[in-house]
């Protein structure tokens, strides 16, 4: 399908929406479970096709894996090729190759893998040469790029003959995500002390555990904005915990500001509208993925809205900064840097213009971040499968959602 059209939909009420399980938990769980030799059962992995593309790789005898366009599957299968028999090439989408991956090859030649950029110095496609001997146990990683790198090095860290210990320099970006790596590793029977900057696992065997993924945070996100934008809603999200390992549970805390409550009840959560606030401040350094959910909302919204924290959002599946920037400019929403790292959005949005196409940069998030914008006004999004990525059953609950 080339595009879809969501025709202007303001109220969403009496809505139940089965949301789809967490792609960043489900590939922890795959790489755990492979590493422990595949004895766990694990149950609601996600249908996100970063997840399938990681279950069809990790049992694949092939010499060369394409893990299209999913980061983390990318990063963790890279980090998991060190420990093989035999070399692996690994490698990508056209985007993917301009996704930076050299922190985690120089980690991983640190620690005695040998790593070899077929294109590009320090980007895929690259050749991995497992580990014969461990080189080093302490090494030191940057963790302002992306965590992926240090969730990929801490997942094989106790399979290492003298473990590991990592220590993190400068900001560490998705934070978060180390601790969910880090939560789920126990959860697998690892031990492991993060102090300061310093991470520390020592050599285990990894246990079964009987995994249970949780719903995904940022895919309920835009539901909670279709709720803060809608001009009568009530939704439940299914699956959804209060007592979380992903970070974008931060969502509840920002929507809270932008006019969404959330009550958790025994098999989710369910939004109501509140009233919002003016002006809000808020830093994406934890939850990057949710940037573009809250630019939508304050822009629509008018809520005067200073961000920060975007630095990751220019190396993910598109320039998130440029589409967000192209695509809010349709709507009279600008979305400008006031100082280094500084963003602002201002916006002299009026709802019930005629249709606006929605381009989506091979960015699953710039569909699904704009669909809310149809409580407003009819939409035309494009290549609307992008949402395949994380959640593939996207617009079916949207027409759920919306009767349409
Ligand atoms: O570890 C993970 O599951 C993820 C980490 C984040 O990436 P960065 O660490 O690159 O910010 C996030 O944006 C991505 O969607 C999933
Ligand atoms: C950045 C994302 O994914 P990844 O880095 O895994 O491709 C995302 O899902 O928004």
């Amino acid at each position: 399908m080339e595009s879809i059209a969501l025709k202007h939909c303001p109220k969403l009420n009496a809505v139940t929406i089965p949301l789809e399980a967490s792609k960043s938990e489900s590939n922890r769980a795959l790489i755990i479970n492979a590493l422990s030799g595949n004895t766990s059962a694990i149950s609601n992995l996600s249908n996100a096709r970063d997840t399938q593309t990681m279950l069809r790789l990790l049992t694949s005898n092939e010499e060369t894996l394409d893990v299209l366009d999913a980061g983390t599957t990318m990063r963790f299968l890279t980090a998991y090729s060190a420990l093989g028999k035999n070399p692996r090439v690994l490698t990508g989408t056209p985007r993917m190759q301009k996704r930076p991956i050299k922190i985690l090859g120089k980690a991983l030649k640190q620690i005695g893998a040998k790593v070899k950029y077929l294109k590009n110095d320090g980007y895929p496609p690259m050749k991995i040469t497992p580990i014969k001997d461990q080189k080093k146990e302490r090494i030191r990683m940057k963790g302002d790029v992306s965590s992926q790198f240090i969730s990929a090095i801490l997942m094989i860290a106790p399979a290492l003959p003298e473990g590991l210990i990592l220590e993190l320099i400068g900001k560490i970006g998705s934070r978060p995500y180390i601790q969910m790596t880090l939560d789920m590793m126990k959860l697998f029977g690892i031990q492991s002390s993060w102090t300061n900057n310093t991470i520390e696992v020592k050599p285990q065997p990894y246990q079964s555990y009987p995994y249970q993924v949780e719903s995904d945070w940022s895919g309920a996100s835009y539901w909670f904005s279709f709720a803060a934008l809608a001009e009568s809603a009530e939704i439940k999200l299914l699956g959804l915990r209060q007592k979380s390992l992903q970070g974008d549970i931060a969502i509840v805390r920002i929507m809270n500001q932008l006019g969404v409550m959330s009550t958790f009840e025994a098999d989710g959560v369910l939004l109501q509208k509140i009233p919002a606030r003016n002006e809000v401040e808020i830093d994406f350094s934890d939850c990057p993925d949710l940037a573009q959910t809250v630019a939508v909302v304050c822009g629509v919204k008018h809520i005067s809205c200073k961000m920060t924290g975007l630095e990751s959002l220019r190396i993910k599946e598109t320039d998130r900064i440029k589409a967000l920037k192209r695509e809010l400019k349709k709507f009279n929403i600008k979305l400008k840097e006031t100082e280094e790292g500084v963003w602002e959005i201002k916006s002299k949005f009026q709802p019930g213009q005629p249709e606006v196409t929605i381009e989506t940069y091979e960015d699953h998030r710039m569909a699904m971040a704009f669909a809310p914008l149809s409580t407003q006004q009819d939409i035309l999004i494009k290549d609307p499968s992008v949402v395949d990525k994380s959640y593939p059953s996207f617009w079916n609950h949207v027409g759920l959602a919306t009767g349409s």
